[in-house]
């Protein structure tokens, strides 16, 4: 895993957003589902998505949303990321749910925030909800997915 000397180096746009072993991710925009979606024999059909008003989100009890990080991140060849909640969310009944970052990644991160408590939940635009932590990978391909933005 990398350190903070590392981390600055690699990802010069989020050096504000470094941490000793990794480095703070900020909401962007909060977003509803509004269709249904499928995966058959990888055929992506996303559901549909509606923005929120911001910047102060309220989260419903019971409800799933998806949730866009402030900055576009670019993962260098060679690394990959992993995503862990802020612990204040967890002691709040409100979980972030997130996956692996590729090694050349580039474009905005969407996670999924899921409020289980049984009372509404407050979030603002530009409050940190996830750290992502940095691994080397040997031997690392490079992402071209359906995710990959252009630089
Ligand atoms: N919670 C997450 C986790 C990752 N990513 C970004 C970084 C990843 O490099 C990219 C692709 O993630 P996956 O490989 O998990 O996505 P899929 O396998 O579904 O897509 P693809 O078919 O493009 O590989 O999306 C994201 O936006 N939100």
């Amino acid at each position: 895993m990398l350190g903070e000397n590392e981390l600055v180096k690699l990802f010069p746009d989020f050096k504000d957003l470094v941490q000793p072993s990794g480095i703070d991710l900020a909401l962007d925009k909060i977003y509803t589902q509004e269709s249904e979606g499928s995966l058959i024999d990888n055929e992506k059909n996303l559901p549909e998505i509606k923005e929120l008003e911001g910047p102060v989100y309220t989260l419903k009890p019971h409800t799933a949303y998806l949730a866009s990080i402030d900055r576009k991140i670019k993962i260098p060849k060679g690394y990959s990321m992993l995503y862990l909640p802020r612990s204040t969310l967890l002691r709040s009944f409100v979980s972030v749910q997130t996956a692996v970052g590729d090694p050349g990644f580039f474009g905005t991160l969407m996670f999924m925030i899921y409020n289980h408590g049984d009372y509404e939940y407050k979030i603002k635009k530009g409050d940190r909800i996830a750290q992502g932590v940095v691994f080397e990978v040997e031997g690392s391909g490079q992402y071209s997915g359906s995710y990959q933005e252009e630089e």
